[in-house]
């Protein structure tokens, strides 16, 4: 649950990240693409170079930390989302500075039209790039905007500006709060799907009773595993597993207790199917295989004597009661290549699991030419 939640707040982050890239970009070249093209560094050389260093700069430090993010993410989550947050309100606070000098500095009045473009278009592109945390999108809006609300209301003469901005200001929060509400709804839908996504893979190659590879993963996974060793000319064992009269022991127990011994016995599979490479798998029915790649040329028998001891020595229990229960196992082992069918190895299993079960079971037999 909390993997979930960190899982969550990370997509979130690495959203709104994203979203806030193209606005980096822009500020980092927003100001002298105001300044120059009205003359207003001639002007005023000073002022346009503190904003414009000062916004060029802050860029720079965002994309720095956007080029760090994983490693930084990984290191402290919390650290990473400070960092995001105190540059952007660093920006935010340059370019809510530069709205309170542009409209009540005389100096600034022959950019006047123009910073109020800007001024319309940052506030809201700002909250739309930070919808996915919206409490910090409001916080954003407000370090723009507020400065010129505050600023209006002192000098008097300028208050029907303050008044223009405040309904503007109210105008972006309103409409940032709702799509933040769709943004929301959408995520939820989005996560909904990707786990439906998920949980539909998982189906396709689970066995929905004993909760191990079903037959179909298997059949890929041996293709897979065929063509690794016929390259690397290791040898491929599979040992077939077939529960002994597990008909009787359904017409004696019930086939609800015949589930649980088929789970019991995918477990025990599962535990001694140890390496990396061994892929245990329910092949149908009562029977199991387990597809090892050999390191030794006599692996997969030990393997198999193991495991019809462990699950001979290992009596399932349901409500205190004991039931007894065996296997035969079926081992072939064949050096693949591209001539030989995979199959092959199927069938030889199933010719020596034939005969454990005909020599009396609870046997491991191994197949010879
Ligand atoms: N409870 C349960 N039984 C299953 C399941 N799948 C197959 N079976 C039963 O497994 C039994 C297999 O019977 P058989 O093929 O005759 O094999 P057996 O009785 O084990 O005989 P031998 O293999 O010769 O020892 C059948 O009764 C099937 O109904 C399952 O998912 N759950």
């Amino acid at each position: 649950m909390i993997d979930k939640d960190v899982t969550i707040q990370k997509r979130i982050d690495m959203d709104l990240l994203s979203r806030s890239m193209t606005g980096v970009v822009v500020y980092a070249l927003l100001i002298p693409v105001v300044f120059w093209p009205f003359d207003f560094y001639q002007l005023q050389p000073m002022l346009s170079t503190i904003f414009a260093v000062g916004m060029f700069f802050t860029s720079i430090l965002r994309m720095i930390h956007r080029v760090f993010t994983e490693r930084l993410y990984q290191y402290s989550a919390k650290l990473w989302r400070l960092l995001f947050m105190s540059l952007s309100l660093c920006h935010a606070g340059i370019l809510g500075a530069f709205f309170v000098f542009s409209i009540y500095d005389e100096r600034f009045t022959p950019i006047l039209h123009v910073t109020m473009l800007a001024m319309g278009g940052i506030s809201s592109g700002a909250v739309v790039a930070l919808i996915p945390r919206i409490k910090f999108s409001l916080v954003n809006l407000s370090v723009l905007l507020i400065p010129s609300i505050v600023a209006g209301v002192i000098i008097n003469e300028k208050l029907p500006y303050a008044g223009m901005i405040a309904v503007y200001f109210g105008f972006i929060a309103m409409m940032g709060v709702r799509s933040s509400k769709e943004y929301i709804r959408s995520f939820e839908i989005e996560l909904m799907l990707d786990e439906q996504k998920n949980e539909l893979e998982r189906h396709g190659k689970i066995d929905a009773l004993t909760n191990i590879y079903n037959r179909g993963y298997f059949n890929i996974e041996l293709e897979k595993q065929w063509e690794y060793a016929s390259r690397l000319n290791l040898r491929l064992s599979l040992l077939l597993i077939d529960v002994d009269h597990f008909k009787a022991f359904n017409d004696n127990y019930g086939h609800l207790i015949g589930d649980a011994c088929l789970v019991h016995i995918a477990e025990i599979i599962n535990q001694v199917a140890q390496r990396e490479t061994d892929l245990a798998a329910r092949f149908g029915g009562e029977e199991f295989v387990l597809l090892i790649l050999e390191n030794d040329s006599d692996e997969a028998e030990k393997i198999a004597e193991v495991l019809r001891k462990k699950i001979e020595n290992s009596p399932f229990h349901v409500d205190g009661k004991s039931f007894p229960v065996t296997v035969s196992i079926g081992v072939a082992s064949i050096q693949p290549s591209h001539n030989i069918d995979s199959r092959q190895l199927i069938e030889y299993s199933d010719l020596a699991l034939y005969k454990a079960k005909h020599e009396g079971r609870n046997l491991v037999k191994i197949h010879t030419n």
